[in-house]
């Protein structure tokens, strides 16, 4: 296409006071003289009420909201929402939805809402499906998808497009795009579909075609950095929570009862922290992130007879990336093996750790004790979304789709601080969110479970040396010291 295109560098736009801009690519950063046309929404009578409806061009969103009186300004996204010009024809537009990864409460919602918004507020009547993840591009037939075909798809868990791990093939899949002529390309995801979704960007970007790649954050693990929470979250947190009543429940109704339930979490326990917190029931919280150990003083076990002598009964939540280590150690074989995607297949934590309380207290403590060990692991990711994630879905959906008919392209649309925002992938996909267990919230679980935090001083020493990312309270340049004048 004779176009000069270098390789996509973070867009950075600095202001006043520390400002930060981290901007998202935009169609007309490497296509010139890109028509633009009116936003149909203008003439909708449902939002011509609406005062300032439109985004403001220059509206962001700020990344961090505690914020000391001479904390610089810091990091900003730009805010999500309609804008006064869009840049394609509703006509013309010819979009495609993928659903990658593991299965997540919402995926129907967010699939309706994106067919449903392109239909009612553009007039988009071109929308297909891919079928089973990114390998569908190449390997199967699309699915039409109109507002009728998705009408009440949202009442049922899974994802009626399919989904898959691994298959992951740029050039195929850009080939695709190309041969169907798809010119939004909307992929809902977890942190491995990002990472796909950024090389597929970075392949359009490089042949230089007219087509958004737009993500949708999609993990009921928590673990996508920057958004505030990932849709589905709270209804698989509700669903863990009616295991753990049902293992509270056989707790309580036998003699030194011990509940156990196995929760998802592979590196990140913010399910097993968030069901514990709401449940109540819970007496100790095992994650990935918090290293514990069984014997001897301050150990599970010591803490496992205390509670059993005190309450005649107790709760465990463990997640299944937890104590992965302790049991590499005691079975003389780590995990090793892999799924499609490369991530790693874990070793079942739950199925140890029950063997190794029941074998203590009958082997060593010649004490009778009651374990049932309840496993919901997939039930609380195949259920369809409760209300509030459907709101949060049907708001990420609209999001994403007012920014891809307004050009941007290469940025997921999330939560940021409770407002929709356009986060660059290279944001998204540089770490991953994990439970900090030197801030407040994972003191706030210790503190209602009372469980022992099973760290010495070296160990929160040494956890506060490993420069976790910044808390709530300050901004990354500002936690490293630097500050900058007021007046
Ligand atoms: N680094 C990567 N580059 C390109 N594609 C990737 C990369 N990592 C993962 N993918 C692709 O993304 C898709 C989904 O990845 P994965 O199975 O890790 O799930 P996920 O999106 O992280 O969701 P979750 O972990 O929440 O289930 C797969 O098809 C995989 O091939
Ligand atoms: O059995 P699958 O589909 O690989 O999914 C299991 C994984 O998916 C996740 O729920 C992430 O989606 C992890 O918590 C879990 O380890
Ligand atoms: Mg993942």
């Amino acid at each position: 296409m004779g176009l000069e295109i270098n390789s996509w560098k973070p867009k950075i736009v600095t202001g006043e006071f520390g400002y930060t801009l981290e901007d998202v690519p935009h169609l007309s950063d490497y296509i010139p003289n890109l028509p633009t046309y009116p936003n149909p929404l203008q003439d909708n009578p449902a939002y011509s009420v609406v005062r300032q409806y439109f985004v403001d061009f220059d509206d962001t969103v700020t990344q961090k909201i505690v914020v000391h009186k001479d904390t610089p300004r810091g990091t900003h996204f730009r805010r999500a929402g309609p804008r006064q010009k869009i840049y394609f024809e509703p006509d013309d537009v010819h979009a495609c939805i993928v659903t990658c990864g593991g299965l997540c409460p919402g995926l129907n919602t967010v699939i309706r809402e994106i067919v449903c918004g392109l239909h009612h507020m553009y007039g988009v009547s071109r929308v297909e499906g891919i079928n089973g993840g990114y390998r569908g591009f190449y390997s199967r037939n699309t699915i039409s998808l109109t507002p009728k075909s998705v009408n009440d798809i949202h009442k049922r868990g899974g994802t009626v497009l399919g989904t898959s791990r691994g298959g992951h093939d740029t050039k195929k899949i850009v080939d695709c795009i190309q041969d169907r002529g798809f010119n939004q390309v909307y992929i809902i995801g977890g942190d491995g579909t990002q990472k796909g979704a950024a090389v597929i960007f970075e392949e359009i970007r490089r042949r230089g075609l007219k087509v958004v790649v737009a993500g949708i954050p999609k993990t009921i693990d928590n673990d996508i950095p920057v958004i505030d929470k990932s849709f589905g979250f709270d209804s698989a947190v509700e669903e863990a929570e009616r295991a753990i009543t049902a293992a509270h429940v056989e707790a309580t109704s036998t003699e030194n009862g011990i509940g156990l339930v196995k929760l998802m979490g592979r590196n990140s326990g913010f399910i097993a922290m968030h069901a514990t917190l709401a449940s109540r029931d819970v007496d100790c919280c095992l994650i990935p992130e918090s290293p514990f150990y069984l014997e001897g003083p301050g150990g599970l076990f010591e803490y496992i007879e205390k509670r059993l002598k005190e309450f005649g009964h107790m709760v465990i939540v463990i997640a299944e990336g937890a104590g992965q280590d302790l049991l590499s150690k005691s079975l003389l074989q780590s995990a090793n093996g892999q799924d499609a995607s490369g991530n790693k297949l874990l070793q079942d934590v739950g199925l140890w750790i029950s063997q190794r309380i029941k074998d203590h207290f009958s082997k060593k403590r010649k004490m009778e004790i009651c374990l049932k060990y309840i496993d919901p692991t997939y039930m609380i990711r195949a259920i369809p979304s409760n209300a509030s994630d459907n709101v949060y879905c049907t708001l990420l959906a609209q999001s994403v789709v007012h920014g891809a008919m307004a050009g941007y392209t290469g940025y997921t649309s999330g939560l940021v601080n409770g407002r929709q925002a356009y986060i660059p992938f290279h944001r998204i996909n540089e770490r991953q969110n994990k439970v900090v267990i030197t801030d407040r919230m994972w003191a706030r679980l210790l503190s209602s479970t009372n469980q022992p935090s099973f760290l010495t001083t070296k160990d929160v020493i040494q956890a506060n040396e490993k420069k976790e990312p910044p808390t709530q309270l300050l901004d990354e340049s500002f936690a490293n010291g630097e500050t900058i004048k007021t007046n």
